[in-house]
């Protein structure tokens, strides 16, 4: 479990994390979602204690993360991929960093088998694609098998075949009791990852709950309906007070009802139903909405690859 309480991080004029408060729990995947600068990363930071918080607290089952002692025991992390040195081997950096942590050595061998870098445990990390040095830092994550783990955009530079394995694994570390917090600016990559999500935007919460619930605040939920009677059903469905689209032959969507109530209607009529079906809102749609008026850094005709802020995560204070 982690629990993020009241957390703030000022530096200078710029508020990067602003009274954040919310709990990570075990046995989901929780998609750490935000714009571009809302603030994902440095409140990642200051869960591992890399960062120090202007105010408020992180704890990692119930104890601020400096205090566990062999912290890879506790909590597994990647930030940044780029963090293993380019002369040493991958065998090399996760031997050392067993080592430091009072892990037994053969755990080196199985994370390297686990994360597809067998044939590679040889080569120096600086010869690495970011995809390998993205897998290595996930070696790194699992090395203390720990019942916390915190990922940091870890689907950048993966190929498709490695985003599969990747979204496969959070949900058996997952599966398995574990905490997983994944971080990404993107809603396409956490709609086939997370069950749960905390979105924030400007370094303030905007949302803590299920994707479905995430999606429901989109607007755009609706029900879909087949049946013998579409024209019937819709005059029902339309003096009940919904908005029904006739989707061609048996089809119908309605809106402004709920699928039970929706079903009752027909029953009462003696319509017959083929298919009765709720959709959740579209989650793109609820997370644009939502955090629009938090984005820092948004694309504009002069700027149409967006700006990445001048952000520096070198902290170590
Ligand atoms: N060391 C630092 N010094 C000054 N400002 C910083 C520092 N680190 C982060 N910031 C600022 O804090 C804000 C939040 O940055 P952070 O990197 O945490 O966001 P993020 O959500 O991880 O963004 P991204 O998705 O772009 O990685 C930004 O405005 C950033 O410029």
């Amino acid at each position: 479990m982690i629990e993020v309480n009241a957390l703030t991080k000022r530096y200078g004029d710029v508020t990067a994390v602003n009274g954040l408060t919310f709990t990570v729990r075990p046995g989901h995947v929780t998609g750490f979602l935000g714009p571009n600068g809302a603030g994902k990363s440095t409140t990642m930071r200051m869960i591992l204690g890399l960062n120090r918080p202007t105010s408020g607290s992180a704890t990692v089952g119930g104890v601020p993360f400096a205090r566990h002692g062999a912290g890879l025991r506790h909590v597994g992390a990647l930030l940044d991929a780029g963090d293993a040195h380019p002369g040493r081997t991958a065998r090399a950096h996760l031997s050392a960093l067993a080592a430091g942590n009072g892990l037994p050595r053969g755990r080196v061998g199985e994370v390297l088998a686990e994360v597809g870098l067998e044939e590679a445990a040889r080569r120096r990390v600086g010869g690495f694609s970011l995809g390998m040095r993205q897998r290595l830092g996930i070696a790194a994550a699992l090395l203390g098998d720990p019942p916390v783990l915190l990922f940091d955009e870890p689907v950048n530079g993966l190929d498709p075949e490695g985003v599969r394995w990747v979204r496969g694994l959070f949900r058996r570390l997952a599966g398995e009791g574990r905490t997983v917090l994944v971080s990404s600016h993107l809603m396409s990559e956490m709609e086939h990852t997370a069950d749960r999500l905390v979105v924030i935007g400007r370094g303030e919460l905007i949302a803590d709950e299920s994707l479905a619930e995430f999606a429901a605040r989109g607007g755009g939920a609706s029900v879909s309906v087949r049946t013998a009677d579409p024209a019937e059903l819709a005059a029902v469905l339309t003096q009940e007070g919904a908005a029904v689209r006739r989707d061609g032959g048996d089809a119908l969507t309605v809106t402004g009802l709920s699928a039970a109530h929706v079903g009752r209607l027909a029953h009462e009529r003696h319509i017959q139903l083929r298919e009765l079906a709720p959709r959740t809102g579209s989650l793109e749609q609820a997370f644009m909405r939502l955090t629009t008026a938090h984005a820092d850094y948004r694309a504009t005709p002069e700027d149409a690859e967006g700006v990445r802020a001048g952000a520096s995560t070198g902290e170590a204070g």
